[in-house]
């Protein structure tokens, strides 16, 4: 390294961000939405994609890698590597989906057995709070769990870009908190808009 002072962008940690949850619930929208600005209407099967996106919290610079998973069945023999990979998840399912809920369970599981760690950066979300009329997971099931899981809530809105930075905001905080040795200093927990 030469001389001089560091730059900040020199000093920025690298995480792993890996979003998780069943097909369709809408992990390849929420991504390109954070990373790229666009909205997705057309429904097109994920196989693995990567991305990497420069992020500032308090003051603090890191760089994600990002890891939009497939959601279909076939694939989920890889959960495991890409469980081993992450440093944070997004826990993805659609509030017009119980099932897709239901098999966050398993992921969970999967994760903290796998981490040793039931304290490991992990945000909940519950995607297309866009479409109200047809929710069947009432945000009291959503809250309930994250008590129950110790992780935050928050329903997104990849259609309308409700939330979307403020969950990898959250979970790249949780990252870094993770990080700090013994004295924590207290951060402004990212807002979180509710629809
Ligand atoms: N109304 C609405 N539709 C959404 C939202 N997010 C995603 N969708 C739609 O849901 C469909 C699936 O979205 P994807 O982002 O491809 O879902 P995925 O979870 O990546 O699916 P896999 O790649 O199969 O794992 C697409 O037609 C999207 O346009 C949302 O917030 N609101």
């Amino acid at each position: 390294m030469s001389g001089g002072g560091r730059s900040r962008r020199a000093t920025a940690r690298d995480y792993n961000v890996v979003v998780l949850g069943s097909g369709g619930v809408g992990k390849s929208c929420l991504t390109a939405q954070f990373v790229q600005n666009v909205w997705i209407e057309s429904y097109d099967p994920t196989i693995e994609d990567s991305y990497r996106k420069h992020i500032r919290i308090n003051n603090r610079h890191a760089v994600l890698e990002i890891l939009d998973t497939a959601g279909t069945d076939q694939f989920t023999a890889f959960r495991e590597l890409y469980i081993r990979q992450g440093h944070g998840f997004l826990l993805v399912f659609s509030i017009t989906s119980m099932s897709s809920l239901r098999e966050l369970y398993d992921i969970y599981e999967e994760i903290i057995t796998q981490k040793r760690d039931n304290r490991f950066p992990m945000v909940l979300v519950g995607n297309k709070a866009d479409l109200e009329d047809d929710r069947v997971v009432d945000k009291s099931i959503g809250f309930r769990l994250s008590r129950e899981w110790g992780i935050p809530y928050y329903e997104t809105s990849a259609r309308r870009r409700t939330n979307v930075h403020e969950v990898f905001a959250e979970v790249t905080a949780r990252m870094m908190d993770r990080d700090r040795p013994v004295v924590r200093e207290t951060r402004p927990r990212p807002k979180c808009v509710i629809l």
